[in-house]
Order: C-alpha cells, then sequence, then structure tokens
C-alpha cells in the first residue's frame, strides 16, 4: 500500500482531534501499518467557521457524495454525530467496500447490528471504540482482553459532562447551570446535551457496552434511564452525611440468563472505586467470573482523548488491511435476549420523604415497608422548619424493585405523607 487514504465526516471537537494525532504521530502510525496515512477530504457544515486544527481548505466539502463515492478513499472516519442521515451515509460507505470508523454512540445503539451486518456482507470493518467512554479502550477490553470469561455486572460512569457536573455540584457547591455551560464550553456535552443530563447519551453507551459484554442484543428501550435534573442540594449533602457520593451510574448486570440494564442517579458508597472517579473521567468497573474484579478507568470526554479512540480504531483497519481479514472480526451475539422483571432486580434505596410529624406516622410508613419484607440500613427523622412537618431519610436493604415500587404507591397514597421528596437507587455500603 503506498498510502491509506481517509475520508473524514465531521471536523469538530473529536475531527478537530483526529486531524492533530494523524499529523502528530504519523512516524508511529507509519512504523505500525507500514505506509502513511492521509486525509484526502473533510466533510463540513460550513466551510469557513473557524476551527481548532488548521485544514487546507481544499480539503474542505459540504457534499458527503465526495468521499462516500471517492473510489480512492479507505476508510471514512464519522465524528460528525446524528442519526438517520449518518446511518445512511455509513450504509453507503460500506456498500462502497470503505471500511469505517466512528464515534457515535447514538447511531451504533440503535442501528450497530445493522450497520455490523453490512460491514460482514462488504468484507469491511466497523470499529467503534469511542463510542463509549470515549478514550478508555473499553470495547476492545470486553471484546479481547476478557474474550475467554462470562461478565456477570458491570457498573459504569460512562458520561463525562454529567460526571463534571456532579463532582462540581458535589466539591464546590457549583451551580448546576453554571457547570453545564462549562462543560459545553469544555467541548464534553453533546450538541444538544439534553441527552447528557437525562440519561440518554449513556443509557446508549450501556445498551453498547451490554451487547457486547453479555453477546445479547441489548437494544435502547431495553435500558430503564433517568437522568440528574432533578438532583437537589439536600440529597447531595444527605448522601455525603450517610457516607455516598452522587452518581450517575450506568448497570448491567447478569444473573443466569437474564439481564438488567439500566441508567440512574446512584448513591455509591464512598468506599467503591468508582466513588473516586471525578470530572470528566469515565470508568467501567467489570465483574467476570473468572477474571473477577477490574476497572478501566480514564478520559470519557474531550477532543484528543476521544480522538486516541478512533485513531487506535484507524490503525485496527489497517492492521486488518495488511493481513488481509478486514470484516472478519465483528462476532454475533451468541445468546438471545432475556430481560429480568422487577420482581428480580434487586438493590438498596435511599428515600428522602416530607411527613406530617404527628403520633402514628412513622409507625404507618415503617408497616408499609414491613409488608413487603423490605427493612431498613439507616433512618433519620429530622424536623422541618414548616410548622408541623419532619422530614424522614432512609436507606433500605436489599430490595426487588416491584415491591420498592409498590411501596412508593402505598406511601403516596398515606395520608400522613406529604411528599416523596427524592428516591434514588444505592450501590454498596456506607461506613458504619
Ligand atoms: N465531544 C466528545 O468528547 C465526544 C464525542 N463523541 C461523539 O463524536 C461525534 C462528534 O462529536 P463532536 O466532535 O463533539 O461534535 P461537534 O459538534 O464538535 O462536531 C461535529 C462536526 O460534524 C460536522 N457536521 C455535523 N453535522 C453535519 C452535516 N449534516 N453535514 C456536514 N457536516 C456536519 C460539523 O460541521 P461544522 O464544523 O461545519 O459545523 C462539525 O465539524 C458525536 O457522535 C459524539 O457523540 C464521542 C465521544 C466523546
Ligand atoms: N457528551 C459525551 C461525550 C462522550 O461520549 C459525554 O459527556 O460523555
Ligand atoms: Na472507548
Amino acid at each position: 500500500m503506498e498510502s491509506i487514504s481517509i475520508g473524514l465526516l465531521g471536523l469538530g471537537t473529536v475531527g478537530s482531534g483526529v486531524v492533530q494525532i494523524i499529523e502528530k504521530h504519523q512516524d508511529k502510525l507509519m512504523h505500525q501499518v507500514g505506509c502513511p496515512v492521509v486525509v484526502k477530504r473533510v466533510l463540513v457544515k460550513d466551510a469557513d467557521k473557524e476551527r481548532a486544527v488548521k485544514v487546507d481548505r481544499n480539503l474542505l466539502t459540504l457534499n458527503p457524495e465526495d468521499i462516500l463515492n471517492d473510489a480512492d478513499i479507505d476508510v471514512v472516519i464519522e465524528v460528525m454525530g446524528g442519526i438517520e442521515e449518518t446511518r445512511n451515509h455509513l450504509k453507503k460507505a460500506l456498500d462502497n467496500g470503505k471500511h469505517v470508523v466512528t464515534a457515535n454512540k447514538d447511531l451504533m445503539a440503535v442501528y450497530g447490528p445493522e450497520l455490523l451486518a453490512a460491514a460482514t456482507q462488504n468484507g469491511c470493518d466497523l470499529f467503534y471504540e469511542a463510542s463509549v467512554a470515549g478514550g478508555i479502550p473499553i470495547l476492545r477490553g470486553l471484546v479481547d482482553g476478557l474474550a475467554s470469561d462470562r461478565i456477570t455486572k458491570m457498573m459504569g460512569i460512562v458520561n463525562g459532562t454529567t460526571n463534571f457536573i456532579l463532582t462540581k455540584m458535589s466539591k464546590n457547591g457549583s451551580a448546576y447551570e453554571e457547570v453545564l455551560k462549562e462543560a459545553q464550553e469544555l467541548g464534553y456535552a453533546e450538541s444538544d446535551p439534553t441527552a447528557d443530563v437525562e440519561g440518554l447519551d449513556a443509557a446508549r453507551k450501556m445498551a453498547i457496552l451490554s451487547t457486547l459484554g453479555f453477546s445479547m442484543n441489548i437494544d435502547l428501550d431495553d435500558v430503564k434511564v433517568k437522568g440528574i435534573t432533578d438532583i437537589t442540594e439536600e440529597d447531595l449533602q444527605y448522601g455525603k452525611q450517610l457516607g455516598y457520593t452522587m452518581k450517575l451510574i450506568g448497570i448491567a448486570h447478569r444473573e443466569g440468563e437474564k439481564v438488567e440494564v439500566s441508567v440512574q442517579p446512584t448513591l455509591l458508597s464512598e468506599s467503591h472505586p468508582l466513588a473516586s472517579v471525578q470530572d470528566e473521567y469515565n470508568a467501567v468497573y467489570v465483574y467476570g467470573e473468572a477474571v473477577g474484579e477490574t476497572m478501566f478507568y480514564g478520559p470519557g470526554a474531550g477532543s484528543l482523548p476521544t480522538a486516541t479512540a478512533v485513531v487506535s480504531d484507524l490503525v485496527g483497519v489497517m492492521k486488518n488491511m495488511r493481513l488481509g481479514v478486514n470484516g472478519k472480526s465483528a462476532v454475533a451475539p451468541q445468546y438471545d435476549k432475556k430481560l429480568k422483571g422487577a420482581d428480580e432486580i434487586y438493590s438498596k434505596y435511599f428515600l428522602r420523604l416530607h411527613v406530617k410529624d404527628e403520633v402514628g406516622t412513622f409507625a404507618n410508613i415503617t408497616s408499609i415497608f414491613s409488608e413487603h419484607h423490605v427493612s431498613f440500613e439507616k433512618i433519620l427523622q429530622l424536623p422541618l422548619k414548616e410548622k408541623g412537618l419532619a422530614e424522614i431519610v432512609l436507606v433500605t436493604h436489599q430490595a426487588s424493585l416491584k415491591d420498592y415500587e409498590d411501596i412508593l404507591v402505598s406511601l403516596r397514597d398515606l395520608p400522613a405523607v406529604q411528599t416523596i421528596k427524592s428516591s434514588y437507587r444505592v450501590e454498596g455500603s456506607a461506613r458504619v
């Protein structure tokens, strides 16, 4: 091969990083694959836009066909985002025999199986390491590093924006809106940050992780999702008081043939290794039957960290090109999808209530829990400024999601309960 020609879809935060790494690490790329890597065309929306990296204007195009139909382009790198239009672009690239590297978890969570099948049919590679946990090589870690093991549980902080927000709110008492704006300015957030803060970005990544980790086609719709927009300062403070730290955690748990996949704000024991993951950093805690506990840690967002994963995938494609084995690495899921029911999902829960401070309130509340065979790890009752009201904060022992949801229904019907202020899943045991 004289050189490898790249067509780049997008030249934003990640695309700019890709160009920088290809330029600055050209010697390492050449040493590994035996030929230079050349960015031949770059798709953008606005050719006159100021950019983080200098690119010859003659390389820029507003027409994706200039890349998708260019016979000289070997690999399409997609870092433009979006779903439907981008799906069509990548399908066309694969049908035209071009290998694809993408960072697009929105796309892979919804159309991953379809595009992977198209890649195999066309003898092309489709790699997407950057789509989950940015620069952390978690997908290769699962597919290659832990290929011999059966994964039982994965717990991940897989969204850098929300981890950055929760870190600043918890450590500095910063205001949510102010920190979200800072995350956007730093290039961590999606173009529409709703995907970050409502948990959808993390859910997409958990769907991709679970599909690979459990070898089961987990769709985005299978992932129960809640974001961070309802978290209050009181919740953060009570969590700290009880020995927990608030994180947006993706949980994927397999018991026998059945799995549960969810994303929610979670009070995590301060002693859990994930509790130390700060700012835009991500981490995925993987439990395997044979390997035991492992943790993959690193920057989950940002231009160069994410671009590192993208260009590393490009090296993987180029190595396969040299060996003539492109399009052969995708392994179809081994197991039929079987999801746990609410009566099979167990966790501890944090609950904060405002109640009437009168005789019998506490007894009525605790009897609802005992009717569902749910006991308590910790309970606090404190008076409120509002006359005649008190605040009850409790952490349950392990309870099924079904029992806990039934308890919440009964509490809402109890006259003594004025408001259910907040409820969170709890992972790990707090300090005594
Ligand atoms: N930012 C991060 O830390 C991470 C991002 N990702 C993923 O990487 C992808 C890119 O993210 P990011 O770089 O942050 O996004 P940006 O918004 O910074 O960049 C998107 C780029 O794509 C171009 N583009 C977007 N839509 C079109 C279109 N319809 N036609 C032509 N060009 C288009 C834009 O052009 P123009 O510049 O002219 O506007 C821009 O150059 C996304 O899928 C994201 O989810 C994954 C991991 C981390
Ligand atoms: N917006 C995402 C970017 C990386 O996937 C995040 O905050 O993690
Ligand atoms: Na990754």
